[in-house]
């Protein structure tokens, strides 16, 4: 074999769409200048956490998100066992992304989000539409994974103290932050004419003027999930990322959640799932060149 071989690798469609998640997830985290998240800039509310340990992890994950799309594949149904077999899936992705972290929760929502999406992608590739794929992805949320084990996880302490849905419920309705959310001020930006950037910044903070954010919640209470959503809210009524007014409130909004410890790591990982979804949806050099 040639030592540059220039023709492009045929992918599988199980390859193709472990390849958009993980592209979803460094586009997420490239994405500047995100509130008190990880970004290009620094680590945001963060100490264990930096920009070349979101790549990282998010290179980890290729394998899990292949395999479940492949389950889907093998399955060609929404059951238990492929529910079962994405739960498995998820649980080894998780521990290749803590070994390759050194024990840091990087992903652990969007390993959940997006292998959901991947595996409903998966199920039926020509139904591509963001609310058929994320229909799909909440029937299988449904589907009560018998050999979960159930930790007292920050999200299951957050719900139990304030009688939020986190990311579990999420998922169950249909991701309603992404597709009521987070989609549309993507599209809606765009067709300003707001630039990819600022519209993906403007999507983020879509999806968290109303998000219950479980990792906000944990680190600083319902005083830091209202400065989320209140703030977000301030960014896009000054005019989303894109203009003067909104860049002064988003900077705001960065100091005030950096100062709580507030880190919106929930919308962050629904940020990689609109991404997701935008790029199938759109069709992104979807199927061409996949066998
Ligand atoms: C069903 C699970 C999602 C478990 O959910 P649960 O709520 O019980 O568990 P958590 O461990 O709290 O994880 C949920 C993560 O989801 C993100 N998230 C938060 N709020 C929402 C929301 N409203 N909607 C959607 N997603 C949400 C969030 O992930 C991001 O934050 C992570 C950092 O969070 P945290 O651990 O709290 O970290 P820190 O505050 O930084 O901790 P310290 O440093 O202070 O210690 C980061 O990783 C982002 O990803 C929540 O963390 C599901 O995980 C599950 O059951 N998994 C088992 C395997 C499985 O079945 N997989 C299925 C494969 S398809
Ligand atoms: N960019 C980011 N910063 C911090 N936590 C995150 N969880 C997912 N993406 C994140």
């Amino acid at each position: 074999m040639h030592a540059f071989n220039l023709q492009p690798k045929k992918l599988s469609l199980a390859e193709h769409l472990a390849d958009l998640a993980v592209e979803a997830l460094i586009d997420e985290a490239d994405l500047s200048p995100k509130p008190a998240l990880v970004d290009r800039r620094g680590n945001g509310a963060h100490t264990d956490l930096h920009l070349g340990l979101m790549h990282a992890s998010a290179l980890s994950l290729w394998p899990a998100f292949k395999e479940m799309a492949e389950a889907a594949l093998e399955c060609g149904g929404i059951d238990l066992p492929l529910r079962e077999a994405l739960g498995r899936i998820g649980r080894e992705g998780e521990a290749a992304m803590l070994a390759t972290t050194g024990g840091v929760n990087t992903h652990r929502g969007a390993i959940w989000a997006l292998g959901l999406l991947v595996a409903a992608a998966a199920l039926a590739p020509e139904s591509s539409v963001a609310s058929a794929v994320t229909l799909r992805a909440a029937r299988l949320a449904l589907l009560n994974d018998r050999h979960a084990p159930q930790p007292l996880s920050h999200g299951a302490q957050v719900a139990q103290r304030y009688g939020v849905r986190g990311a579990r419920e999420e998922a169950q309705l249909a991701f309603p932050a992404v597709t009521g959310l987070g989609l549309p001020q993507l599209k809606r930006s765009r067709v300003a004419g707001a630039g990819e950037q600022n519209a993906r910044l403007d999507a983020l903070l879509a999806i968290m003027t109303r998000l219950a954010d479980t990792c906000v919640l944990y680190r600083a209470g319902e005083a830091g999930l209202q400065a989320m959503q209140q703030g977000a809210r301030a960014v896009l009524d000054a005019g989303g990322s894109a203009s003067l007014g909104g860049r002064r409130q988003l900077h705001a909004l960065d100091q005030q959640l950096i100062a709580l410890n507030a880190s919106p790591g929930g919308a962050a990982d629904l940020l990689a799932a609109c991404l997701f979804l935008d790029r199938i949806e759109r069709g992104d050099g979807l199927f061409p060149g996949v066998c």
